[in-house]
């Protein structure tokens, strides 16, 4: 157990293979010559970002060994690299929301990325505690402050698929714009924290400007509480929506566009296994079984959750890290 200055404690529990892997990790993705430049440019970003990120990414970097620079680096990973290059990537994430004919919400998903071992083995099922409860929770990676796929119990679940839109100097511009102060991952934990409601919660995830594209899929506990939102760095591009009287009882989104040409046949495969199951009597199994079906899993899988904020169990039992 971790304590942070911040208002609540850390439970976290390995839930990936044994913890092997050298941590001198990132250092093959960036050429030798050019890191400590690297480094030191990354360090000068975490200044500005809020006391109790810098203080963790501060603590992360002394317990851990490596440098501060590197931490901040991987950290901001997804939002450096957010922008029109979807053509170098393979296969990627899946996030789906289903609801069945009683109104149970069920929220799944699979984060696939590159760096797959690694990240297997840095994945950490998080609980922040505050007074002795579960805050939120988090299935994340150790030495990240961030969160991608997370839960308010009781409340509502959000998870981050990649976009790429637009390009790097928008990215570039957005920094400038927003200060530095708010990488995707970091502002859907600090949503997690303040945002009481899925409403309160999807409005946040809406309109708050950030400086990289995404997809974020938030899943509530009543009825037709079910949402993609497929952001631009400014405001919402498109905001769609579970609707269980147009029959629109799930939504399924990957690294495209939901109104436009899919790049390969996850969402359509998901489609089809979620009609032949049906909504009747969908639950967490069914959800399971979705995101099992390849390509939805793929050998870029790192691992699959499923989520019901209304049972705020079932996300740690239904988390798999795949082999
Ligand atoms: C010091 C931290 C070590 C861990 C580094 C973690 C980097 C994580 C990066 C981001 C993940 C983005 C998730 C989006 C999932 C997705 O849509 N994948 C498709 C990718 O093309």
């Amino acid at each position: 157990m971790f304590s942070y200055p911040a208002p609540y404690t850390i439970h976290s529990r390995t839930s990936g293979p044994s913890n092997t892997q050298n941590p001198y990790f990132s250092r093959k993705y960036i050429p030798k010559p050019l890191q400590p430049f690297v480094w030191w440019v990354a360090s000068k970003v975490d200044r500005f970002f809020s006391t109790d990120t810098r203080q963790e990414l501060e603590g992360i970097a002394r317990e851990s060994g490596l440098p501060l620079g590197e931490i901040v680096g991987l950290n901001i990973l997804y939002d450096i690299a957010a922008f029109d290059r979807r053509h170098i990537f393979g296969l990627g994430c899946t996030s789906i929301v289903a609801q069945n004919e009683k109104g149970e919400i069920f929220h799944g998903r699979n984060l696939d990325y590159d760096m797959t071992g690694l990240l297997k083995n840095l994945t950490v099922h998080v609980d922040f505690m505050k007074n002795g409860s579960v805050l939120y929770s988090g299935v994340t990676f150790a030495l990240y402050n961030g969160i991608l796929t997370g839960q308010r119990p009781g409340a509502y679940s959000v998870s981050l698929n990649a976009r790429y839109s637009g390009a790097y100097i928008d990215n570039i511009l957005m920094e400038i714009y927003t200060k530095f102060k708010r990488p995707v991952s970091f502002f859907i934990r600090d949503v997690l924290e303040h945002q009481e409601s899925y409403t309160d919660a999807v409005d946040a995830l809406s309109n708050t400007h950030l400086f990289s594209p995404s997809y974020i899929i938030v899943a509530g506990t009543k009825k037709n509480e079910g949402v993609v939102i497929s952001r631009n760095r400014w405001s919402a591009a498109s905001v769609y929506q579970l609707n269980m009287d147009a029959n629109q009882w799930f939504l399924v989104e990957t690294n495209y566009d939901n109104w436009k040409k899919q790049g390969d046949n996850r969402r359509i495969t998901a489609i089809q296994k979620l009609k032949e199951i049906g909504k009747i009597n969908f639950n967490e199994k069914s959800m399971a079984e979705v995101l099992i079906t390849s390509p939805v899993k793929n050998n870029l899988t790192v691992f699959s959750s499923v989520i019901q904020p209304k049972n705020p169990e079932i996300f740690d039992s239904f988390t798999w890290v795949w082999d």
